[in-house]
C-alpha cells in the first residue's frame, strides 16, 4: 500500500517473514499481506525467486515450493465467535496468479487458525468465497511433526460450462471424453480449469478403458502427454491436466500437472474435486463421497448433485523462515 521509504531498510537486505505448509505435499510459503506491503514490490518475481525448486527455499525435505499464499485477514473479523474472513491471493512459481487452490486453502486456513485461533475461517479468493474448517489432526499421530491439522474447505459448485472453464469462445457445448491432443479429457471448472482424463477401467465391467490398463495412472508419462493439452486452444486460459483412475468403490488414483508450476505436483485439490466430479458426470461411480489419492497422500472430497463440493485433508506446518526480498527494481534489467 504506502511507499516504502522506512529508513531502515536497505536494497537487498529486506526479509519478510513466512511460514512454509503443506498439504499432502502440494507445498506453499505463506505471508502475511501486512508484513509484504511496501517491502514485496513485485510479488510474482518474489514466488518465482522462493518457488525455485533447486535454488529456491531451503527445507528439510524439498528446496522451494508451488507457490506463495498472500494471506490478508480482515481484522475486523478476528477474536470474536463467528468465522474469520481473510483473502488469499495464490501467487504461482511463473508469476501467475491462481483464482483458486484447495489444498493452498486448507493451509491458509491453518496458518490464520494460528493467528487467530479461529476454527473457521471464510477465504476470500477471486474464484468465490471458499469456506473452510479447521480440526485437530484426524487422531492417527496428533504430534508427528507437531504442527498437522486437518481442514475440510467447501469448494463452491464445479461446472462444466463453456464459459466457466473456460473454453474456446465459438464453443458452446461442454467438453465431455474429447480428443485434446491425443489425450480423451472431460473439461471442468472447480475455481480453475482441469482437463480430466480417465485411464484405466471405466466402470465396474472393467472392459471400457483405454490403453494403459494394467499400470494405472502410473503408467502414463505425463510429462510428455500433459504441456500439449495444458496449451491447447480448446483453453483459452490454459488448463491443469489431471489423469485419474478407479481403484475400487469410490476410490481413485490421480495425478495432475499444474499450470502456473509447469508440472506435476504431489497433490492438487482443485483437481481432487475435478476427479470426483467428471466421474459422476461419466457414470463411473454413483458415489458422491470419495477417497482420491494423488502421490502425496488421500484426499476425501463430496460431490453432491445440488450442493457445493467439499475437500478435506491434512495441512501440515512444516517451519518459519525468513525471505529475502530478491532485487527486482524498476532500474533491473530482469
Ligand atoms: N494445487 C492447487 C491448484 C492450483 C491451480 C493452478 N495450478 C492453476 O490453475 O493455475 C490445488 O490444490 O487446487
Amino acid at each position: 500500500m504506502s511507499e516504502s521509504t522506512e529508513p531502515s531498510a536497505s536494497a537487498g537486505a529486506r526479509t519478510v517473514p513466512a511460514v512454509k505448509y503443506h498439504g499432502t505435499g502440494n507445498d506453499f510459503l505463506v505471508v502475511d499481506a501486512a508484513d509484504a506491503d511496501g517491502r514485496v514490490p513485485d510479488r510474482g518475481a518474489f514466488a518465482v525467486h522462493h518457488c525455485d525448486r533447486e535454488t529456491g527455499v531451503e527445507g528439510a525435505e524439498r528446496t522451494g515450493a508451488d507457490g506463495v499464499l498472500f494471506m490478508d485477514i480482515e481484522e475486523s473479523t478476528a477474536g470474536g465467535d463467528g468465522p474469520v474472513t481473510a483473502t488469499m491471493t495464490l501467487v504461482q512459481p511463473d508469476a501467475s496468479i491462481a483464482a483458486m487452490c484447495g489444498n493452498g486453502a486448507r493451509c491458509a486456513a491453518a496458518w490464520v487458525r494460528e493467528r487467530t485461533g479461529a476454527d473457521v475461517v471464510e477465504l476470500e479468493t477471486p474464484a468465490g468465497v471458499r469456506r473452510a474448517e479447521i480440526r485437530d489432526g484426524d487422531g492417527t499421530d496428533a504430534a508427528a511433526a507437531g504442527h498437522e491439522v486437518t481442514v475440510e474447505v467447501e469448494m463452491g459448485r464445479p461446472s462444466f460450462d463453456p464459459a466457466d472453464v473456460p473454453l474456446a469462445d465459438d464453443r458452446y457445448d461442454p467438453l465431455i471424453e474429447e480428443d485434446v491432443e491425443g489425450l480423451t479429457v472431460t473439461a471442468v471448472d472447480t475455481g480453475v480449469p482441469h482437463a480430466v482424463a480417465f485411464v484405466d477401467r471405466g466402470d465396474d465391467s472393467g472392459d471400457t478403458g483405454d490403453a494403459g490398463d494394467a499400470g494405472g495412472v502410473d503408467a502414463v508419462d505425463l510429462d510428455a502427454v500433459a504441456p500439449p493439452v495444458r496449451h491447447a486452444d480448446a483453453f483459452p486460459e490454459g488448463a491443469n491436466v489431471t489423469l485419474a483412475a478407479r481403484t475400487g468403490d469410490g476410490t481413485f488414483d490421480q495425478r495432475t500437472y499444474e499450470r502456473g508450476v509447469e508440472g506435476e505436483t504431489l497433490a492438487c485439490g482443485t483437481g481432487a474435486v475435478a476427479v470426483g466430479t467428471v466421474a459422476h458426470r461419466l457414470g463411473i461411480t454413483g458415489r458422491t463421497d470419495l477417497a482420491v489419492s494423488p502421490p502425496g497422500g488421500t484426499l476425501r472430497i463430496t460431490v453432491p448433485d445440488d450442493a457445493p463440493a467439499t475437500l478435506t485433508g491434512p495441512a501440515a506446518r512444516e517451519f518459519d523462515v525468513d525471505l529475502p526480498v530478491p532485487e527486482s527494481g524498476p532500474e533491473e534489467g530482469e
